[in-house]
């Protein structure tokens, strides 16, 4: 009851409301007139046996409790102890403890503690089988339980001067029983209850008020507790929360998190994925590939049809081809076609510091698919995983890799239905374990796609956005030489933008035309200011190529000319072959290098052997890598014959002067040539390079106007 503790309130609150009974009970009860004659008897009693020590004496008018007979303590501790006079042999920790347990409540609180003056002596002697009834029992009270708020009130109240002070301070703080005791002066001048009434002046109306306040008090600091411990039962929920989230943080860190997917098998490479929605349709310009992996789709559509027939279907496909041809995009083709889930992995996520790592994830995956059969597997970057095993400090556990990789495919029946199609841009690079029969045994090349290829290509892009009908997508096909899949994409989209960003309504040739030379040469260079001098000995450089090219037979056509500056060049001419050139001629060798020659002879021509510049060291480049290959690898040299000669370096001197003196004689006679057509079109020449001054950029048309002497509609 004298003391506040949150562990154990659900003792403290039955107890409360006999409290606040016992305080009125006596002076309600008709034996209110007797109770000033027992409370006499008690004095006198008390006065007899005074305590010999100075030992604090607290009698029951200290507590409050002056006013009750001795069967009314009885009555009392009934009401405040049910069933306490019930017959039950509690055994009293009491004696053999309260010396010490006073000591330490005085010692640390520095005062006396409310049980202790219960243990007085002249209770003692007048009450001791009730008293000793009661403390034996009281041990099961909250008494000798440190609080810390106690403390914590006393140590502000030692801080008080006067007594009003404190109570003034502790009115807000602390209950009123325990402000009540706190404000007791140590030693032996305990001040009662009664006499704080009397020294307060309370009117005799108002103390029973006063007495339930000494009650409320309590509640209030129950309240108070409660309070206190819903706030530590919310810190502790807010910690554990944190706890929580900094420990799924934690383990979002690519570091750990590997750790932990790996022992609870939540790695992503085992969620397949329905591709119903891609099919060979989508897949443009790879026909021979699409065709050889139709049959894989027959297979994962009805696998019993082959096994029927005892048919073995190869267990791993290897897509090989360069960067962005659409490896991916076939794989994910198959098992659309088929119908069937795609586990997709990446070799690189295999590819782990970790020990087992990277075979751990390699059987999570193939248990996953091998429950899901038929399903595609598909292995991208096959040779991160699947690469030769070198003993390597960067990847030191890939030999475990690769060996649980062939592990799995060596386990599992040809005719189980899992198909494993790997992507290599490097099959050179991959183990030969790996490519042996029974493993990745079929191999399907995926080449970049010819001008057919890039045209269809082109067609299926520029149907997802809206384009002018006068677009030709065979035209940018042409000038798209070596553009894989992914490359043409890029294209169409970056045209979109730019007639986007131009506040067109559709994309035209135009645009196209400005992203393929993005792509090719990088950005135009808008912002530079090329003086007029530099402008002009562009423009007769590149209509020099033009001429050249237009008048020369075997020369590829003219795609456009232009001196707009665009990455590290002023200007350039773009020529157009009819179709892919799976070979040339020895004309056609000669007229390109012509061409290359053309831009060198205009600016001699034009402005004087003094006024060459250093723009032509490209085209002379060109020209002579051409030259050096027609000698030393295509046979073409007359005096060197059929011959190659792959490495000049190691040559006899005499041969190596040889071709170099051959390899001039191509080059010169070219100049020649360039420089007998530059003459014979100076007019031609003059017309198209002021019409290139003029325009900045013209097309095969718009040259060909030109040189045919006419006029250029107004742009
Ligand atoms: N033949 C194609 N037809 C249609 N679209 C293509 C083709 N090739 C590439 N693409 C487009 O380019 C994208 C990238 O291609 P994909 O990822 O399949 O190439 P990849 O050969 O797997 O490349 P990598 O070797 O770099 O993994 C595709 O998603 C698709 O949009
Ligand atoms: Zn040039």
């Amino acid at each position: 009851m004298f003391s506040l503790s949150s562990t154990v309130q659900p003792q403290v609150t039955v107890p409360l409301s006999h409290l606040i009974n016992a305080f009125h009970s006596p002076k309600n009860t008709p034996v209110s007139v007797s109770a000033s004659i027992s409370q006499n008897q008690h004095r006198d009693v008390v006065s007899e046996h005074e305590a010999p020590s100075n030992e604090p004496v607290l009698n029951l008018r200290d507590l409050g409790l002056s006013e009750l007979k001795i069967g009314q303590i009885d009555q009392l501790v009934d009401s405040l102890l049910p069933g306490f006079y019930k017959d039950k042999n509690v055994s009293s920790h009491w004696h053999t403890s309260h010396v010490s347990a006073q000591s330490f409540f005085e010692n640390k609180y520095g005062c006396l503690d409310i049980f202790s003056t219960l243990r007085s002596s002249c209770l003692y002697r007048q009450h001791s089988r009730t008293l000793k009834r009661i403390c034996s029992d009281l041990q099961y009270w909250p008494g000798f339980i440190q609080s810390r708020g106690f403390k914590t009130l006393k140590s502000r109240t030692r801080r008080l001067q006067s007594t009003s002070e404190r109570l003034a301070e502790t009115q807000h703080t602390a209950p009123s029983f325990v402000k009540g005791f706190l404000l007791r002066d140590r030693g032996s001048d305990v001040e009662s209850l009664d006499k704080l009434m009397k020294t307060k002046n309370i009117p005799e109306a108002h103390q029973d008020a006063f007495k339930t306040g000494f009650a409320e008090g309590f509640l209030k600091a129950q309240a108070l507790t409660q309070k206190t411990n819903d706030s530590l039962r919310r810190t502790r929920l807010i910690v554990f929360i944190l706890l929580v989230v900094g420990i799924y943080g934690l383990l979002k860190n690519p570091f750990l998190s590997v750790r932990f997917r790996t022992t609870t098998g939540l790695d992503s490479a085992v969620d397949p994925v329905q591709m119903k929605n891609v099919t060979f349709e989508h897949v443009k310009g790879v026909e021979e590939a699409k065709q050889e992996l139709q049959e894989v789709v027959e297979f994962l559509k009805n696998p019993q049809k082959f096994t029927v027939l005892g048919g073995k279907l190869p267990k791993g496909i290897l897509l090989v081809g360069p960067p962005g041809t659409g490896k991916t995009l076939l794989a994910r083709a198959v098992a659309g076609e088929a119908d069937v889930p795609f586990y997709y992995a990446s070799g690189s996520e295999f590819d782990e510091m970790f020990v087992g790592v990277g075979a751990s994830r390699i059987r999570n995956l193939f248990r996953e698919a091998k429950a899901n059969a038929p399903c595609v597997i598909f292995i991208d970057e096959l040779d991160s995983v699947g690469g030769k095993r070198i003993e390597s400090p960067m990847h030191p556990y890939s030999r475990q890799t690769i060996n649980q990789l062939l592990a799995e495919m060596d386990g599992f029946k040809p005719n189980e239905g899992v198909i494993i199609i790997g992507a290599t841009n490097f099959p050179e690079a991959l183990d030969n374990a790996l490519i042996r029969p029974g493993r990745f045994d079929m191999q399907v090349t995926v080449p970049r796609p010819d001008v057919k290829g890039r045209t269809e290509i082109l067609k299926w892009y520029l149907n997802k956005i809206k384009f002018d009908q006068s677009v030709d997508p065979e035209i940018i096909a042409r000038g798209t030489v070596g553009f894989s899949g992914a490359e043409l994409e890029n294209l169409v989209n970056q045209a979109a933008l730019k007639a986007a960003v131009d506040g067109k309504e559709m994309v035209t040739m135009k645009e196209l035309e400005f992203s393929k030379d993005k792509i090719l040469m990088g950005p135009e260079r808008r912002s530079v200011e090329i003086d007029n001098k530099n402008k002009t000995i562009t423009a007769y450089h590149e209509s020099g190529h033009a001429i050249i090219a237009y008048y020369t037979k075997d020369a590829m056509p003219i795609n456009k000319a232009t001196i707009m500056p665009r990455g590290p060049t002023l200007g350039h001419v773009s020529l157009l072959p009819e179709n892919d050139r799976w070979n040339e001629t020895r004309a056609q060798l000669l007229a390109q290098m012509d061409v290359s020659m053309g831009g060198r002879v205009a600016e001699e021509l034009i402005f004087g052997s003094d006024h060459i510049t250093t723009g032509a060291s490209s085209d002379f480049d060109n020209a002579t890598k051409i030259a050096k290959r027609m000698v030393t690898k295509f046979g073409m040299s007359e005096k060197l014959g059929v011959m190659t000669y792959s490495d000049t370096g190691k040559l006899s001197p005499e041969t190596q002067s040889a071709i170099e003196q051959e390899i001039r004689i191509l080059l010169r006679d070219s100049y020649e040539r360039a420089k007998h057509i530059l003459k014979t079109h100076a007019k031609e020449h003059k017309n198209l390079a002021e019409a290139l001054l003029t325009y900045e950029t013209l097309d095969a048309k718009e040259i060909q106007i030109v040189l045919e002497g006419k006029k250029l509609e107004v742009r």
